[in-house]
């Protein structure tokens, strides 16, 4: 029988090569592909020819004034050029070596073309000629695509979807839900995502759309604090409070008032009987990983093991060295695993974990496959909470381990956006910094002074500092990025060689090459970074005093102050120089407000000040869950709503058993989550 959980390999046109690009974007099932948003809409209506940036990519509209001229030049190279009046102006249009799209353009004739808009010269170089009758040139949908899957071709398997699937398509919410909030049926609305007619048919697809994905979640949240109850008692963990006390005595420093505190909190959460399930937040800098060591040596000392988890192995080595560096006179046995662990120093750790030799592992995902197995493991820490989630609690569980859990995050959440992203997580804060940090000087520069920057760098440089250059997300692709990156690289490389040495770090690289590059830096031997965002999270470089973010306008605030905190991170004054151009007021605003402030907490609030609801599709900020159609920052009145929703229904006994709500029985109770939001 047909369903909505048959492979993507069910539809005609998709064979075993298909299967494996879709894969790579998460498209398993008919359903994925169905429920594969776009992330945003060409409206072509919406922009005046004045408000159109340079380089950006339009739909623009005109008749076509001119007989279309094809010349050829080089090698099969030609040039088909041509002049339309669009509304109020006339805009010259040229198309390069696709001299057969003449046939398309008439004299007198109404046409749209998509293309790259060059505003000094007020012209476009076109990619594309729509036809002006068809609906979606004015609501086209532009979906994440990759190299190997092209947008049209996705768009065209999501039609064969429908017809044979879209009457399958079923309602979940109840009823006085969708009452309440007049929201659009789900079906109408997942098709309208696709293919909306007018634009207010789009809004209402997406209104419905957000609410629900916000209510599932709100839902599961529920449901796992929920479980913990019914799990009964956690274990207490009854740790060694002389020895801890005698590891604070041994640390080069003296904590900060708001370490002891959030260290206290999650002990006292620790010897509790309660399972713990603890979000640790605190500003770049502001000294976790203390007191991440300060907690798994309580644990250890409480006899149980601990397990340290990290998104990337470069931040799994760099903690194991931290670890190590604090724990040196301690009795301590801390192991590192990771994917590219040998097999056989694998095969040793692995028996450690399992006879208890091992008392704290630092790891990846590779902590939980499935042949991991631990003597007593009794505190999980996740570093960047949102790469590990719920479902990886649950493979813990099935192990028949049931630790107390910390997730920690450098990204500072205002606390009420933190209580509803959260579901009922309890939340501490690390909410000042070190002392003797000296602050951050961040200046905002507009590209045409790079020059007189990377002059200033080399001052840096010869004062024997360390630089990073972040190269910006330029586009849905990341090949693009990385060819961005390159020519950064290649730039500077010209510019610096050979008396300092430029490295590239990027997402498409092997992680070993990540590693080697990342440990070159380190090691100093490479003076100058490029890279695109993959050092976000957690690098710690002392030596580094200077970042140039480029394009810096493309990044959220939180994301740049990620970014930022990479420098500043030892005894000297470090810099950090934004180079962007905004082509809007905001834009301008979050480069200038960057400028005034270090601190996050109150830059995050300020982005929640600044992103209105009209700004739906923008930048996410990074260390929230993740949504495919919400934005947590502006649908936030949503998110409340449905937490508020989800929290009444669970406190309704046995809500399963009401048959208002046999739909989200079904969903919730039996379903897998539709979108992994933390992962
Ligand atoms: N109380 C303290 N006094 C002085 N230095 C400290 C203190 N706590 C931590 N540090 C130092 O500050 C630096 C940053 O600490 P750490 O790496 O733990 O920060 P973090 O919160 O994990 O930051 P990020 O999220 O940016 O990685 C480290 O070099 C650490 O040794």
């Amino acid at each position: 029988m047909k369903g909505l959980s048959d492979s993507v390999s069910c539809l005609a046109g998709v064979g075993p090569k298909r299967q494996e690009n879709l894969q790579k974007l998460g498209i398993e099932t008919v359903e994925d592909l169905l429920t594969y948003f776009p992330f945003r809409y060409d409206d072509i209506q919406a922009k005046r020819i004045e408000e159109i940036g340079d380089q950006e990519k339009v739909v623009l509209k005109g008749v076509v004034i001119a007989e279309p001229v094809v010349s050829y030049y080089g090698h099969r190279k030609s040039r088909l050029s041509f002049r339309m009046m669009e509304e109020h102006a006339v805009v010259s249009v040229t198309f390069f070596n696709q001299p057969f799209l003449k046939s398309k353009i008439n004299v007198n004739e109404e046409v749209a073309i998509y293309g790259k808009w060059d505003a000094k010269r007020k012209s476009l170089t076109g990619m594309k000629v729509l036809g002006t009758k068809d609906q979606d040139i004015d609501f086209s949908p532009i979906y994440h695509v990759s190299k190997e899957v092209r947008q049209q071709a996705l768009v065209e398997l999501i039609k064969v979807a429908f017809t044979e699937y879209g009457d399958l398509l079923t309602e979940w919410l109840p009823e006085e839900l969708i009452e309440r909030y007049q929201l659009m049926p789900r079906p109408e609305a997942i098709k309208a995502m696709h293919f909306p007619k007018t634009s207010e048919e789009s809004h209402l697809a997406r209104r419905r759309l957000i609410y629900e994905e916000f209510f599932e979640f709100q839902m599961r949240m529920q449901q796992l604090r929920h479980q913990e109850r019914e799990m009964g008692q956690g274990r207490q963990l009854l740790y060694d409070v002389e020895r801890l006390k005698g590891f604070i005595t041994t640390l080069p420093f003296e904590l900060t008032e708001a370490q002891k505190r959030v260290t206290n909190e999650i002990c006292r959460d620790m010897r509790s009987h309660k399972h713990m399930l603890r979000l640790l937040q605190g500003d770049v800098g502001s000294g976790k990983t203390v007191v991440a060591a300060l907690v798994l040596y309580a644990a250890v000392t409480a006899g149980v093991q601990g397990a340290l988890m990290v998104p990337t192995e470069i931040l799994a080595e760099q903690h194991l060295a931290s670890l190590n560096g604090l724990f040196d006179p301690l009795e301590v046995n801390v192991a590192l695993l990771t994917g590219s662990t040998k097999a056989k120093e694998r095969r040793h750790i692995l028996a450690g974990l399992a006879d208890g030799t091992i008392d704290i592992v630092v790891g990846t995902h590779a902590l939980i496959q499935k042949d991991v197995e631990f003597s007593q493991l009794g505190l999980v820490i996740t570093d960047e909470q949102h790469r590990f989630g719920v479902n990886q609690r649950k493979i813990l569980r099935e192990k028949g381990m049931d630790p107390d859990v910390l997730f920690m995050t450098a990204t500072p959440i205002p606390r009420t956006l933190a209580i509803t992203a959260y579901g009922e997580m309890d939340v501490s804060v690390i909410d000042e910094l070190p002392a003797g940090r000296i602050p951050i000087e961040t200046r905002w520069i507009k590209p045409p002074q790079l020059e007189t920057v990377l002059a200033w760098m080399r001052t840096e440089l010869e004062m024997g500092h360390q630089a990073y250059v972040i190269c910006p997300l330029i586009d849905e692709s990341e090949t693009l990025d990385v060819k961005n990156a390159m020519d950064i690289y290649e730039k500077l490389h010209h510019y610096y060689g050979p008396t300092y040495e430029v490295g590239l770090l990027h997402g498409k690289m092997k992680p070993s090459e990540k590693d080697h590059i990342m440990t070159e830096f380190k090691e100093n031997k490479c003076q100058v970074l490029v890279s695109t965002t993959v050092i976000e999270v957690g690098v710690n470089v002392p030596n580094a005093t200077a970042m140039i973010i480029m394009d810096a306008d493309r990044f959220g605030l939180a994301q740049l102050h990620q970014l930022r905190g990479r420098v500043g991170r030892g005894s000297q004054a470090s810099h950090c120089i934004l180079v962007a151009n905004p082509k809007s007021e905001m834009g301008s605003q979050r480069m200038k407000i960057m400028t005034e402030t270090n601190d996050g907490f109150v830059l995050s609030q300020k982005d929640l000040e600044m992103r209105g609801p009209g700004e739906v599709f923008g930048a996410r900020q990074s260390g929230l869950p993740q949504f495919m159609v919400g934005d947590l920052v502006a649908d936030f009145v949503v998110m409340e709503a449905a937490r508020q929703d989800a929290a009444l229904i669970w406190s309704e006994e046995d809500w399963w058993k009401n048959k208002l709500y046999n739909g989200m029985k079904e969903k919730i109770l039996t379903g897998e989550a539709a979108n992994p939001w933390f992962d």
